[in-house]
């Protein structure tokens, strides 16, 4: 078969770690007879400064015309002090809202080579860890009303934490259909005892939760939830929150399993199209080094292939080559222990590459 992907890897590391990527569709392609064409395109920072806005209208178009997004990530201390409008994160913002992404996927497991890496005692990650994460992408205080206004104190800024029942019942229906092919427990993550918001995502999920008499449902209150997650991580099977509360748990949760470069991401709409993506930003901090992971954005192409063009066993083929090349002892240094060899963005990238075998 013949697919387009849109390939965005934005700023930063983005830029190394979806360079690797594309060489893992690549090799699937050259075993399983596919053929992807690629669209490059830029968005976030590089997009400012080459357009002077963080995504071009013709991007949209592009993307629209694609099986799949492939994302790297946006953003730096560069433009940190632009306009709202015109911050490099906009640009993402804008992909997941005009495509109508609101279920974001955001999967924690345990690698058993990894397990020592986890900041979390063994005894409490023995049973191991296997999270989805389900974020309503596109509703929440991330697109509601925001703004700055002089208030009873002077200058100040405000956005909006608003949900329609219509918006959680669509996220909650789909947490709910893949808790049915998991553990069957959804854990629904509010602050209902405090926010109007709250009240309405709790009442709305528990009148989803109807429909799936298989499916456990529990709900709990969001400070609760991060201290479960760090204490009692294999307690959890389907999380389903917010936006802004899935944000900070998706990588509360992501960490416990050893590093966020291991963390992907995938943010789907109605149509099963979808924007495939690590869940990590654009580290400043070792950008340009050549050293980041890859390995979360070889995950994000597992997610492509297997949700976004329903190809499990080329997926099965990325999955099986991550685990391999971990349990052969290559590791970056976020993921790095003694006896292990240290390897650059690109070399963990090629040994990777090397292991996908039919
Ligand atoms: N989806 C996205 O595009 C996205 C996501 C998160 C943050 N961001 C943006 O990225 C910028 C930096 O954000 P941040 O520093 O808060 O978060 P970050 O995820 O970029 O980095 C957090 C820490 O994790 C490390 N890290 C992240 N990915 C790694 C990898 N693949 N390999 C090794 N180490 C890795 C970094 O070095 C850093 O110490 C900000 O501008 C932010 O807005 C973008
Ligand atoms: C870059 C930022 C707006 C984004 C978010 O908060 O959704 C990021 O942190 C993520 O996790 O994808
Ligand atoms: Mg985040």
């Amino acid at each position: 078969m013949n697919y387009k992907i849109a390939v965005i890897p934005g700023d930063g590391i983005g830029v190394d770690v979806i360079n690797e990527a594309v060489k893992a569709l690549d090799k699937i392609g050259e075993l399983y007879g596919h053929t992807f064409q690629y669209e490059y395109r830029l968005v976030g920072g590089c997009c400012v400064d080459a357009y002077g806005v963080p995504i071009q209208d013709e991007t949209i178009d592009v993307c629209r015309n694609s099986d799949a997004i492939l994302f790297g990530a946006a953003g730096g201390p560069k433009w940190d002090n632009l306009p709202f409008e015109l911050r490099p994160e906009r640009g993402l913002g804008r992909l997941r809202k005009e495509f109508n992404l609101f279920a974001n996927l955001r999967p924690s497991k345990i690698y058993e080579d990894l397990k020592e890496k986890s900041p979390l005692k063994n005894r409490v990650i023995e049973k191991g860890v296997d999270i989805m994460l389900i974020r309503d992408l596109t509703g929440g205080i991330y697109f509601s009303e925001k703004g700055n206004r002089i208030g009873k104190y002077g200058e100040e800024a405000y956005d909006v934490e608003c949900y329609s029942k219509f918006e959680v019942e669509r996220v909650a229906r789909k947490a709910f259909e893949i808790a049915m092919g998991r553990k069957k427990l959804v854990t629904s993550v509010d602050k209902s005892n405090a926010l109007f918001s709250g009240k309405l995502w709790r009442d709305t999920v528990a009148e989803v939760a109807k429909d799936f008499p298989e499916v456990r449902l529990e709900n709990m209150l969001v400070d609760k939830a991060a201290m479960e997650i760090a204490c009692n991580p294999s307690r959890f099977d389907v999380i389903l929150t917010t936006s802004i509360f899935g944000d900070i748990l998706s990588d509360e949760a992501g960490v416990t399993t050893g590093s966020v470069g291991m963390l992907p991401s995938a943010a789907i709409n109605e149509k099963g199209f979808g924007l495939y993506e690590p869940i990590h930003g654009t580290a400043p901090d070792i950008a340009g080094m050549g050293i980041a992971n890859p390995l979360a954005s070889f995950a994000a192409v597992e997610m492509l292939l297997r949700i976004g063009l329903g190809l499990d066993e080329e997926a099965a083929a990325i999955d099986r080559a991550i685990n391999k090349v971990l349990h052969d002892g290559y590791r970056t240094g976020d993921i790095f222990m003694e006896g292990n060899t240290k390897v650059t963005t690109a070399e963990m990238g090629a040994h990777t590459v090397e292991r996908i075998t039919k």
